[in-house]
């Protein structure tokens, strides 16, 4: 046998053309795709008429997005940071235009409702959800979850959880709604015993509608299991608060670094914060398990699955899925209904008069109940509060942009969109968009949604906060149900005022929220007190 050292330069020199071969291996996938690839989809576009910025590798249009936040800081406007660079390339290069908003991601940008019609419509199946920042979020707790599948096994779970948001189940869901909004009405009470008392209505609001979704989702019912809730919510905060620290690092638009799952100390904190998240989930749904389909009360969306068995093999859905899609519930459903409501309750409040006409609405309406809960049956009647709630949506859309990945090469209008090319579907454009809505798209005037939304808008892509087409929103009239009572419940139980602190920073993280709160001025409206309406 040949002695060791004869073998060692054929090691050593085998060590290092693997390692050169490795790194030119990675150099190359790199280079492809945060170089070549968004060239030949810049390139493609551009041969094809569209415009948009100059093409610049990696950084993209990264510095000037953070310019033009910066510039709509001071913008009186409503939602004027939202998707604040699409609307500058939207204005500069027209409603459909190239961008490179989030870094070497070249994406085409869409603020025409045809096209965006075409791409959440009648040509969805073309497109898929791509890897992006909310991916992020929703992917550590529910990865098998309806937002986040496609084709088949979206389109079953689709057909297993419909059931659960039929217009019957939602009637029995709105008991919980009001238990939870009761709960939440008795707290403030407490805290505004003595006066006035200043309370950060977003993090409140923020908080109820966990509560709602936690209780409809799994169905929570005793001391025991509303702890377990409460220590989720915790934990999801913390897990919100993670990924909102790694979004506005920068570092999740360096193409799929969150995706990647590089194991830097914050993306092992976000795994292990989300670790605790499943196992405590799984504390809700082991019991319910163990409870069988006897005792299941349908009014929440655990006990649906539960009783659920596949058509063809019979089989039940295992804990992860159970879990996944409880999860998806939690996180899609808690922060945008939470956003819609202080938003709502925000433009109340900078609106005295409107203020005025959706409480007297609320006292008319309420009056004329036998108790204190608000009946769903008298939901239809506060049309104002619905017109208010609508016009929240359009100008603060709690989803202000939705992503869309190319499957293969579809035609959209005049334009071949490539396979594999992002598409940025952008509300807030769409929403204030002249041409669809008249000249006074950018004012607030909910009595443009009296004869429903298509005597508002022009076109039928033109409202999209609930999105369109077969991705909608499956949650949507859980969310406006949801909205009405604790909005009809606060009005009914405060005379409130925005605090001088507010600072209207509306900021874009998965929902759009008010960066710093909405801190408003609570005082117990005493049954004889006349009605004191806010904004002053
Ligand atoms: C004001 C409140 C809400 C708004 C504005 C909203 C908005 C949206 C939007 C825009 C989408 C489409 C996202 C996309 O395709 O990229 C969506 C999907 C979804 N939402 Fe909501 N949502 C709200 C409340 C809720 C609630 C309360 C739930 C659950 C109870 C929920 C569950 C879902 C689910 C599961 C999907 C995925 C549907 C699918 O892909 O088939 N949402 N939502």
């Amino acid at each position: 046998m040949a002695p060791l050292a004869s073998w060692l330069p054929i090691l050593s020199s085998t060590i290092l053309a693997i390692t050169v071969c490795c790194t030119l291996s990675i150099t190359a996938a790199v280079l492809y795709t945060v170089l070549l690839v968004p060239y030949q989809h810049w390139a493609f576009l551009r041969k094809q008429g569209l415009r948009g910025p100059p093409f610049r590798p990696v950084l993209g249009q990264l510095p000037e997005l953070r310019a033009s936040v910066r510039r709509r800081a001071a913008d009186p406007k409503y939602a004027a940071r939202v998707a604040a660079i699409a609307e500058d390339d939207i204005a500069l290069y027209g409603k459909v235009c190239i961008s490179q908003m989030l870094g070497p991601d070249v994406r085409l940008v869409l603020a025409d409702p045809a096209a965006i019609k075409e791409v959440l419509g009648s040509k969805a199946h073309a497109f898929a959800k791509p890897p992006d920042v909310s991916r992020d979020f929703l992917e550590p707790l529910g990865p098998t979850g309806l937002i986040l599948s496609d084709g088949v096994r979206w389109a079953a779970s689709k057909k297993m959880l419909n059931p659960a948001f039929y217009h019957e189940r939602i009637k029995a869901m709105s008991h919980t709604m009001t238990a939870c909004t009761s709960d939440a009405v008795d707290r403030w009470m407490k805290s505004v015993a003595t006066g006035s008392q200043e309370v950060d209505m977003y993090k409140e609001l923020s908080k109820l509608s966990f509560c709602v979704i936690a209780r409809t989702a799994f169905g929570i019912r005793d001391a025991g299991t509303q702890l377990i809730a409460d220590q989720i919510f915790t934990s999801v905060e913390r897990f919100c608060g993670l990924n909102v620290k790694s979004v506005l690092s920068g570092m999740a638009f360096i193409g799929g670094y969150r995706q990647a799952r590089l194991p830097t100390p914050l993306n092992r904190k976000i795994d292990r914060e989300a670790r605790t998240i499943r196992r405590l989930g799984l504390r809700l749904i082991k019991p319910k398990q163990a409870e069988g389909p006897g005792k299941a009360n349908r009014d929440n969306i655990l006990d649906i699955m539960l009783a659920y068995r596949d058509e063809a093999t019979g089989a039940k859905l295992t804990d992860d899925q159970l879990l996944d899609q409880c999860m998806t519930f939690l996180l899609a459903g808690h922060d945008t209904t939470g956003a819609l409501m202080t938003w709502t309750l925000y433009l109340l409040l900078a609106h005295p008069d409107y203020y005025k006409k959706a409480r007297d609405e609320v006292l008319e309406v309420l009056g004329k109940c036998d108790s204190d809960a608000v009946p769903s049956e008298a939901l239809p009647k506060l049309k104002m509060l619905h017109w208010i709630l609508q016009e929240s949506m359009r100008l603060f859309p709690p989803v202000p942009m939705m992503v869309r990945k190319a499957i293969k090469d579809t035609q959209i209008g005049d334009i071949l969109v490539p396979k594999g090319l992002n598409v940025a579907i952008t509300v807030y454009p769409v929403h204030v968009d002249k041409a669809i809505w008249g000249d006074d798209a950018a004012e607030f005037r909910p009595e443009r949604f009296a004869n429903g939304v298509s005597g508002a808008v022009k076109h039928s892509a033109g409202f999209i906060p609930f999105s369109t087409g077969p991705r909608y929103c499956i949650g949507q009239n859980f969310a406006l149900t949801e909205a009405k009572i604790v909005l009809a419940k606060l009005l009914s139980a405060f005379s409130m005022d925005l605090s001088p602190k507010y600072r209207h920073v509306p900021t874009s993280l998965i929902s759009l929220r008010p960066r710093y709160g909405l801190p408003v001025l609570l005082t117990r409206r005493a049954a004889e007190q006349p009605p004191k309406y806010g904004g002053g």
